[in-house]
């Protein structure tokens, strides 16, 4: 899929993995419609992209995944301004273990809240043109993440339905691609404040220092190149994209049709 015109939705793409992620997209020729409850941090960015990328190339829509409504407004208003959606970044998300509710709500029912609304646009049996939904994972979603179980359960759900929305849009027609990006430790805030947000496993810090100083930070950057393959590759769909200092991997898992 060459970018050139198409139209991006980007959930939590103030900061962090989600700004890279806009960024590598309008680099790459997208609009892009940066989705985030950071107001000042979403309405820099975008004042910043028009500058570089021509103005009208980024809106930021303030919202927040956890609200149906919020996130109907916003796809609403980015179909409105750039005539439709061909790519959505499922980005946002938060590591707290200790308000372990919110984690749930925002790393895995906000995924499937914006892809459900999507598909509302997106979805070639619904009039859509499709295009494909990428999901910021993690690692954790792929073994767990002893320091952080409720953060690892979030990400293995949202494995397991990139995989089967994947099989599902096949056999039905969507025109829809889905695939997860699977980062190791990125260098963003999330990382910076985490020893903080270790709730009842806080005495578990060191053991994730430890972890981390074994795989090593990754940049954003790199994650972004990540999406740029997933979103280009049209033969890439139901993948899980491991994204490691050592290098990409597609994760290999155990068929359950073959
Ligand atoms: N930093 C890391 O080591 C890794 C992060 N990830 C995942 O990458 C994604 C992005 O994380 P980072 O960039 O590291 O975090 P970050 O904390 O640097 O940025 C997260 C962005 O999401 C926004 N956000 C938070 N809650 C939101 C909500 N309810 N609705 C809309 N926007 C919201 C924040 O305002 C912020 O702009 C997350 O899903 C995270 O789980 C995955 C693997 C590794
Ligand atoms: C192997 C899975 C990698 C998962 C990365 C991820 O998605 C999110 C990680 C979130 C929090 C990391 C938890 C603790 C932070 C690490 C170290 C804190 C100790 C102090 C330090 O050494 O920096």
């Amino acid at each position: 899929m060459a970018l050139t015109g198409k139209s991006a939705v980007v959930t939590g793409a103030a900061m962090g993995i989600g700004k890279a992620l806009s960024e590598l997209l309008l680099e790459n020729g997208a609009k892009v419609a940066l989705l985030d409850v950071n107001d000042s941090a979403g309405q820099s960015l975008m004042e910043s992209l028009n500058q570089q990328h021509g103005a009208g190339s980024a809106l930021f829509l303030k919202c927040d995944v956890e609200s149906e409504e919020q996130l109907k407004a916003a796809f609403q208003k980015t179909v409105e301004t750039f005539g439709g959606i061909d790519i959505l970044c499922n980005n946002a998300g938060i590591m707290n273990e200790g308000t372990w509710e919110k984690t749930v709500s925002i790393n895995l029912m906000g995924v499937i809240r914006a892809t459900y609304i999507a598909l509302e646009y997106m979805n070639k049996l619904n009039g859509g043109k499709g295009g494909v939904i990428v999901m910021t994972a993690s690692m954790a979603g792929l073994g767990p993440f002893i320091t952080c179980p409720v953060y690892t359960a979030t990400k293995s759900g949202v494995v397991g339905f990139t995989r089967a929305m994947a099989g599902a849009s096949e056999v039905s027609g969507y025109g829809i691609r889905f695939n997860a990006l699977c980062p190791a430790f990125v260098q963003t805030d999330l990382i910076a404040n985490a020893s903080a947000n270790l709730g009842p496993f806080s005495h578990l810090a060191e053991v994730a220092g430890q972890i981390k100083e074994k795989l090593g930070v990754i940049s954003v950057s790199e994650v972004a190149e990540g999406l740029m393959e997933l979103v280009t590759d049209e033969t890439k769909n139901g993948e899980a994209l491991m994204i490691l200092t050592k290098g990409k991997t597609y994760m290999q898992f155990p068929s359950l049709s073959k």
